[in-house]
């Protein structure tokens, strides 16, 4: 039978080359209740009462825990909060340390204070970089994108890819604010819905986009010459480059780039080829890695229910729906159908969500996502379109309806790790439920 430990243990290898090999850290082993790992009779149909109580009460006890305890993380040299240094000795220009206090961060996270200092050298230097998930990489390379602009020159000399329409436009929103203080400084998005005047040229100093938009801009119509950016950071970088579709569009912008413009590869995860492939394609790279043990977060804690069947995983996540909707929760499916069905059937049993998917229009895409943030809606159901990057500070709960697998239906554990992500946001705690559907994930032909 389908264990949980076949997802966990199945991508073991050792984060580099030479670096240690100390497997992929569990999942702490909290049964929610047992009995869900034993065959169940026939006539048992769902999930007992046992069992949704004890659900009930690991959603409340970590939501009273849920306390930000974040300068005691600070001063601990294995958080990925810990930092010695101030903003001030990061040597960041005067107005943009003004837009980092007007934010409120006090001090930086491991990753800023480590990747600033050489994201903002002379002569520039490459960089692959990888901290966990919600630790300040958005804020880290944003703040390098800004101290590299010279507003004098009118025309764009950064450009930002994100996989997603949703995270091009947080990406943008986070540089603005830190860009309070330096109005001369413009950005610009290319994402769907934009449009440029046939035979204009963009004239804005930071472009942030989607591959898709900026190969049309950029490679197609030319109203942006890649050949002036000296700046090109790569958000999600490790699907960005072994995605199929994300891969050829990035590829063609990068061709196009000058040789000398500085690289910003950032990812919470590089499974080891995808780093060795972009470490060929980034000349010189300083490298900043985790080690396996590393890669998940201590704030965020794991459970998993086994499930017989679809019928126990609804009823397992209706049942769970008044505890989690205490806080905020963002609920994975893995096809857009699974989302709307689930939704729908939610909704007719009177539960309220909200769901975002793949089949929305990108502007109602982002109008959920904007309801979501303003905590109008309280429990929102996607699929992997939101796994990534998506900062809203109060999700505490993260439910998997279904557990990612990847094209050839194995176990995804980065698309994990990224989905579990969205909670647990700088320092904080926050929940993951895994509804492990046994019988359905049996079938699933074995890794080799
Ligand atoms: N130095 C800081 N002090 C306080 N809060 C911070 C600091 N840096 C970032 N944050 C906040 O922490 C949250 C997570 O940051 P961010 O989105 O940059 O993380 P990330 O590492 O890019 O996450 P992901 O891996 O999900 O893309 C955001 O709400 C951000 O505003």
């Amino acid at each position: 039978m389908f264990q949980l430990s076949d997802i966990k243990l199945s991508k073991q290898s050792p984060t580099s080359p030479g670096a240690n090999t100390v497997p992929r850290p569990q999942i702490p082993p909290v049964h929610v209740n047992e009995q869900h790992t034993l065959p169940k009779s026939d006539e048992e149909e769902d999930i007992s009462a046992a069992e949704i109580s004890l659900l009930q009460k690991i959603v409340r006890k970590g939501l009273v825990e849920n306390k930000h305890d974040i300068e005691v993380q600070r001063k601990d040299p294995t958080s990925p909060l810990y930092s010695i240094k101030s903003f001030e000795e990061l040597r960041l220009k005067p107005d943009l340390l003004k837009g980092v206090y007007a934010m409120g961060f006090n001090a930086p996270s491991k990753i800023q204070e480590t990747a600033l200092p050489t994201l903002l050298a002379d002569p520039p230097q490459n960089m692959i970089a990888q901290s966990q998930s919600g630790t300040g990489k958005t804020a880290a390379f944003v703040l390098a994108m800004l101290s590299r602009v010279d507003p004098k020159k009118d025309y764009p000399q950064v450009l930002c890819l994100s996989p997603t329409y949703e995270l091009a436009i947080q990406t943008g929103e986070v540089a603005a604010r830190m860009s309070q203080f330096c109005p001369e400084i413009k950005i610009r998005y290319a994402v769907r819905g934009e449009e440029v005047p046939r035979g204009s040229k963009l004239q804005e100093h930071i472009i942030i986009g989607t591959p898709g938009k900026v190969v049309d801009w950029g490679v197609k119509f030319r109203f942006l010459d890649l050949g002036k950016i000296t700046v090109f950071v790569l958000d999600e970088a490790d699907v960005m480059i072994a995605t199929q579709g994300h891969q050829d569009q990035s590829f063609r912008i990068h061709k196009l780039l000058p040789r000398n413009c500085q690289m910003m590869f950032f990812s919470a995860t590089y499974e080891n080829d995808v780093m060795e492939f972009a470490e060929a394609i980034v000349s010189s790279p300083v490298i900043i890695r985790l080690k396996r043990e590393e890669e998940s977060l201590n704030n965020i804690k794991q459970y998993y229910v086994m499930c017989r069947n679809q019928d126990e995983k609804y009823s397992a996540i209706a049942n769970i729906y008044g505890v989690v909707s205490i806080g905020q929760a963002i609920i994975f499916c893995h096809t857009r159908k699974t989302a709307s069905w689930l939704a729908e059937k939610m909704s007719q049993d009177g539960h309220a969500v909200a769901l975002l998917s793949g089949e929305l229009t990108v502007e109602q895409r982002i109008s959920v996502l904007d309801r979501f943030r303003e905590g109008k809606e309280r429990v929102l159901i996607t699929t992997n379109v939101l796994s990534r990057g998506i900062d809203v500070e109060q999700v505490t709960i993260v439910v998997n309806y279904d557990l990612p697998i990847d094209l050839h239906r194995q176990p995804d554990c980065e698309t994990y790790l990224h989905r579990i992500g969205r909670t647990g946001r700088f320092g904080k705690s926050g929940i993951a439920i895994n509804l492990v559907d046994g019988f359905r994930i049996h079938q699933y032909p074995k890794a080799n």
